[in-house]
This record gives structure tokens, sequence and C-alpha cells, in this order.
């Protein structure tokens, strides 16, 4: 299905960030380049924080390393992964915290679509209500709406940031409806943008409105979106806070 035309009501729209809010590149080049050199350092450097402690037992017991696997060991799992754009949560956990760290420094900058920074201030002054729905971790993705080349959005969001943590894999019905619930909105109420058609498909079995956005050059340009209504940017898609 390609885009109907005619408005979408909702309360709130729910964005996938790579692919849909950026270009591939901006997660597959910039920001796993900036993470993978400093991944070793960053688990040596925080032996008492433990999120990143908790998330070296987790990536240990996923991998089947030994507990007295090495910090180089570790690591190596964590390449191999990104070299597969593996999205593990434990993964997905240090690059957030090593990306947090980039942006704060001034070392990195979220290059949006076009599209996108004018679009969603134009939604939030219609009265929609916007979150975000990413396999990097929310505070990633704080991190990477405060420092965009259409400078900080992060008041966009009302502090609504969903991952494969705290709401679950993106390819499960279950997750959508985790999140429904956190916002107290009703599933026909929120509206997910994803490039990705078995995210759309896991939203609607939980009864969300979806919009498959198919960029043009992008890896899921000529994916075959099935029954979701289809745009090549944001831009295309009306959305209102209307019954
Ligand atoms: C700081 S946001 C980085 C996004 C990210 O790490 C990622 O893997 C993107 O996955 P998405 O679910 O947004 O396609
Ligand atoms: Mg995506």
């Amino acid at each position: 299905m390609t885009n109907p035309g005619e408005p979408i009501a909702a309360e709130w729209v729910v964005l996938d960030i790579e692919g849909t809010l950026t270009a591939t590149s901006q997660v597959h080049v910039v920001l796993y380049d900036y993470a993978r050199p400093r991944l070793g350092p960053w688990i040596d450097e925080h032996p008492d924080d433990p999120v990143v402690t908790g998330a070296v037992e987790d990536i240990r017991a996923r991998a089947g390393l030994a507990h007295t696997a090495t910090t180089e060991e570790i690591v190596s799992v964590l390449h191999g992964w990104m070299d597969a754009d593996q999205k593990v949560p434990p993964l997905k956990t240090l690059q957030g915290l090593i990306w947090e760290h980039g942006y704060a420094a001034g070392e990195l900058t979220t290059t949006l679509f076009d599209d996108v920074a004018p679009r969603l201030r134009t939604w939030r002054e219609a009265g929609l209500r916007l979150a975000v729905f990413s396999s990097g971790s929310a505070t990633g993705q704080v991190a990477a709406f405060s420092r965009t080349n259409d400078g900080d959005l992060t008041g966009l969001f009302e502090g609504r940031h969903f991952d494969t943590t705290n709401a679950g894999p993106k390819r499960e019905e279950p997750s959508y409806r985790a999140i429904a619930a956190a916002l107290g909105a009703g599933p026909g109420r929120i509206v997910f943008f994803s490039d990705v058609p078995a995210e759309l498909d896991a939203a609607a079995a939980a009864g969300w409105r979806t919009v498959g956005i198919a960029r043009p050059g992008e890896p899921c340009a000529e994916a075959d979106f099935g029954p979701h209504t289809t745009a090549k940017s944001l831009s295309e898609v009306e959305v209102s806070p209307g019954e």
C-alpha cells in the first residue's frame, strides 16, 4: 500500500531512528566507528559502574565466555556483533554510554534527513505527542537528539524513549503492547514510523497504525511493505490529533 493521502488520526507518533530519521550510515559508519575502538577502554575504565559490569556479565553469558574472559575477548565478541549488525542489548548499552560521552564532548553530531526536524516540530505544534522506539539504548537516543544538525531536539519527546531493554525486541508484538501501556494510550491512537516491515507488522499486530518509510538509497527502499501505508519521507504523511 502507498500513502492514502488522508490524515492519520493519532495522539502519539512513535519513531524508529535508523533508516527513518537518519541515514543508515549515520549509525553503521559514524556511530559504530566511534564506538568500536572505545569499547575496551570503556570497560576497563569503569570497573565499578554496575551498568557496565552488568552488561559485561550479560555479554559473557550470551557468548558462552568464562568469567575470567579478558576485555580483549569481550571486545572481539562485541565487534563481531557490530559487524553482523546484531543489536544485542548489552552491546547497545555500552554503545549508548560511549555515544553519550561523545555527544557531550562535541565529538558527535546526528545528521537527520532534511524533512525530519521541521516535520517533528509541525506535529508537536499541532498537538501530537512524540516518542522514540529504537534498538539504540534510551541513553544513546537522548544523546543523539541533544546534538543534531538542527539543534537540540530532546524537548520534542517528553523523555519518552523506548529501547530493547525497557520495551523489548522491535519485531515482537508484546513490545508494542508494553509501550502503549507506558504511554497510557489506546493502540489505535498510536502511529509507528519505521523502515523495517517486520517492525511494522509487530506494531500492527498490537493494534497500532503504521507507516513504512522507504527512503531512496536506504537499504529498505525497495522492501515489500505489504499492507502498511508507505511514504518516501515524513513530510509526505499527514497525522492529525483528531479522533
Ligand atoms: C543513538 S541512536 C543509535 C541507534 C542505534 O544504535 C541503532 O541500532 C538503530 O536501530 P533502529 O532500531 O533505530 O533502527
Ligand atoms: Mg530502522
